[in-house]
């Protein structure tokens, strides 16, 4: 049977009242969107986007050209798509309020538009974030705290992998579902409905070069896995690290395993390094939509309130068991 686009999904869903014409409608511009980056991508060198930009964001990391290219497609496509009151990225420092004289929507988009992005640079997969959150009622020029609502609001989020293939996967609340893009067609076609994540695994993702500056239950917990099958967990773990999240949680979307960048002491002023509101937030709505966990640690990440738009959480997300036991520990260091 033909695999149904994301246009007839999407139609599907707000047929079923889950979603009303306005979102369907941009997640259609955000898919172009990304369709557009991944043409630029794979133009590679031969495109003149590699490279550093020259630039810096806010939290103080360099900007590779593609990140700029990849904003700029992403702000232009969504400023028209009329669907929106504003909209925030990583690497933009304030959000973006509509223009009056641009057609305006009622929902805020937040995104990391080039995720990976030191992986740019070696031909590696990298990707796209995004999240969608209701403008409260009333509100046409949306401030910063208008877009501090927890993860647990959000109506949509999803990521594009620009890998060997470009795929979508997103969820409205209703399911986490992959979408590949049909480079001759020019659409993104359903490929997997309802992907659900193993409850057990035996897999982790970790950048170990951190391991001495972790927080003692982290330490430990790491140490088990290493220890294997003569340890306390009495199974042999294997270890996997893309260094692009997008591919790291589609690996583990697709085969299961634990994702982890926790909070360390390397920088005490930063606590983790991936971003609350672009990368956080949606891919554990994402990852509980396909049966997953996601905490800090300490609590769900859906449940954290934000207080500030770049916020950075430590993250632990996958295998629901796995998830389960790393959080445990963390918690017992609490004595909690
Ligand atoms: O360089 P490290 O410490 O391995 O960190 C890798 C992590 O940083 C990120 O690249 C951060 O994302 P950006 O590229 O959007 O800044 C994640 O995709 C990835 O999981
Ligand atoms: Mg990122
Ligand atoms: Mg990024």
């Amino acid at each position: 049977m033909k695999p149904i686009s994301l246009t007839r999904y999407l139609i599907e869903e707000q047929r079923a009242g889950r979603i009303n014409a306005d979102l369907r409608l941009l997640i259609e511009v955000v898919a172009r969107a990304c369709k557009s980056i991944s043409h630029s991508i794979g133009k590679g060198a031969l495109g003149g986007v590699l490279g550093d930009a020259g630039t810096g964001n806010i939290q103080g990391e360099a900007q590779k050209k593609l990140d700029v290219l990849s904003n700029e497609i992403l702000l232009e496509a969504n400023e028209w798509g009329g669907h929106l009151a504003g909209c925030a990225s990583e690497e933009m420092d304030d959000p973006v309020k509509i223009p009056n004289v641009y057609p305006k929507g009622n929902f805020l988009l937040l995104y990391d538009p080039l995720d990976g992005s030191s992986n740019i640079d070696v031909n590696i997969s990298v990707g796209t974030i995004f999240s969608v959150l209701h403008c409260p009622d009333g509100v046409t020029d949306p401030e910063v705290e208008h877009y501090l609502q927890k993860g647990s609001t959000q109506v949509a989020a999803g990521y594009t992998v620009y890998g060997p293939s470009t795929l979508l996967v997103l969820t409205v609340g209703n399911g986490t579902h992959e979408f590949t893009l049909d480079r001759e067609m020019g659409s993104f076609l359903m490929t997997e409905r309802d992907m659900k994540i193993p409850e057990d695994t035996k897999e982790f993702a970790i950048n170990m070069s951190n391991q001495r500056h972790w927080e003692p239950p982290m330490k430990k917990y790491i140490q088990e896995l290493l220890d294997g099958k003569t340890g306390p967990r009495g199974k042999d773990f294997n270890m996997r690290w893309v260094a692009s999240m997008v591919a790291d949680v589609h690996r583990i979307l697709t085969r299961g395993g634990i994702f982890i960048y926790p909070k360390d002491l390397k920088d005490p002023s930063k606590p983790g390094k991936l971003r609350l509101m672009y990368e956080a937030n949606p891919m554990s709505l994402i990852v509980e939509q396909a049966g997953g966990a996601s905490t800090t640690g300490l609590q769900r990440i859906l449940d954290v309130q934000p207080t500030a738009l770049h916020q950075r959480v430590p993250v632990f997300l996958g295998s629901k068991n796995e998830v389960e036991v790393a959080t445990r520990y963390h918690l017992e260091a609490q004595g909690k």
